[in-house]
């Protein structure tokens, strides 16, 4: 019996690459960016939309749709595709992510993490057992084992601690997967911002043997250089022939440093929760459409994009959606971000195929300052 999903590495530019994921939902191209539906809904945006986009996935999170409204309640209503009628490949996080930034007296066995819901404060337990059962019965396509992701920095010690208690994680998430054909499961490395941990538990989970890979405990707040600097040591690591996904990242400059390194998926809050806040993502960087000075601009954000929302629309008309809380501002100016987003990662897949990603970069950064904001 052969696995459903695979991973197909098409062209690679330097450590910069070029694939597809096949699923029995859809295939995925990578470098892929996946919109986050937290609460299974990409905030403001009919699924229609976000396919529009360009977004070949997107993301659920167990954390929230375990407390509300409850695994086996969507697994009962027929999974989460169904209940939010998003036909094509779904990512689910493990969960634990969320435990640690969101819940309350939230306490950190070896059996798992027990936690009270921020929502109502009942009491809840997920382990690595547990997380996958959440998962499947949502019906995901692409799963996390439930790792401990820490802060940055943190000491020696404790990185070695939480990195030791994920693999171990890892080895009882791949376990209670039984090896489900038709999903796959991914591992997920930790060991902070150092390189002899996180080689640890690249081996580690590679001994295990997951259908891709992702790198945690980065976007923790650390800066920029320490992320890339980790990534650079990190994605030769990784088996090649597998997806790389990094976790929480980020902002279109991330992403681009990111890809150069060799990580194929990304899912960010950032684009959709900027948008609902008045900021624009456009080719000349981000405009903050709260701003007066917006007031009387007739001009659209870029008569020259291929979005329409971004030439339709007056600067002024926006500014004043924003100011006025207006839904449709956050409507529109979600699918412009997301749109952005994916217009970035789908010129990163024409320049590695084209052997000029670095070229790419360079002239797609230097359009973020050159333009009159
Ligand atoms: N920065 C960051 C972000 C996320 C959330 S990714 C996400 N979940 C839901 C939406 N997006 C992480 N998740 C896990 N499991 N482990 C991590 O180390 C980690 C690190």
């Amino acid at each position: 019996m052969t696995k459903q999903i695979t991973f197909t590495l098409s062209a690679t530019d330097g450590m910069a690459r070029r694939g597809r994921i096949d699923t029995p939902r859809g295939d995925i191209q990578t470098p892929a960016f996946m919109p986050v539906g937290t609460l299974g809904t990409v905030k403001a945006m009919y699924p229609e939309e976000v396919r529009e986009t360009g977004a070949d996935i997107l993301l659920g999170n167990t954390y929230h749709l375990m407390l509300r409204p409850g695994a086996e309640r969507v697994a009962k209503l027929g999974g989460l595709h169904v209940f939010m009628d998003w036909p094509r490949p779904i990512l689910t996080d493990s969960g634990g992510f969320q435990v640690m930034s969101l819940s309350k007296l939230r306490k950190i066995t070896e059996k798992g993490v027990t936690f009270r819901s921020h929502l109502d404060g009942s009491p809840y337990e997920l382990s690595p057992e547990r997380s996958i059962e959440i998962q499947t019965l949502l019906d995901s396509d692409i799963i996390m084992q439930l790792d401990e992701c820490i802060p940055l920095p943190s000491e020696q010690k404790e990185m070695e601690r939480a990195m030791e208690l994920s693999l171990r994680w890892a080895d009882r998430s791949k376990t209670a997967f039984n090896n489900q054909l038709n999903r796959a499961l991914f591992g997920i490395v930790q060991g902070g911002d150092d390189a002899q941990l996180r080689a640890r538990s690249a081996a580690g989970l590679r001994s295990i043997g997951f259908d891709g890979y992702a790198v945690g405990g980065l976007a923790v707040g650390e800066p920029q250089e320490v992320m890339f600097r980790v990534l650079s040591e990190i994605t030769p690591e990784l088996p090649t022939d597998r997806p790389r996904y990094l976790m929480g990242v980020g902002k279109p400059d991330d992403i681009l440093g990111a890809i150069e390194r060799g990580i194929d998926m990304f899912d960010c809050v950032h684009p959709t929760r900027a948008g609902r806040h008045g900021h624009a993502y456009t080719r000349f960087g981000v405009i903050n459409l709260k701003n007066a000075r917006h007031k009387d601009d007739p001009r659209p954000l870029d008569e020259a994009s291929p979005n329409p929302n971004c030439r339709r629309f007056s600067r002024a008309y926006l500014h004043h959606l924003v100011k006025t809380e207006e839904i449709l501002g956050a409507m529109i100016l979600s699918q412009i971000n997301l749109s952005y987003y994916q217009e970035l990662v789908a010129g990163a897949r024409a320049a590695i195929e084209g052997a000029r990603f670095e070229d790419f970069s360079a002239s797609t950064r230097a359009g973020w300052t050159a333009g009159d904001l």
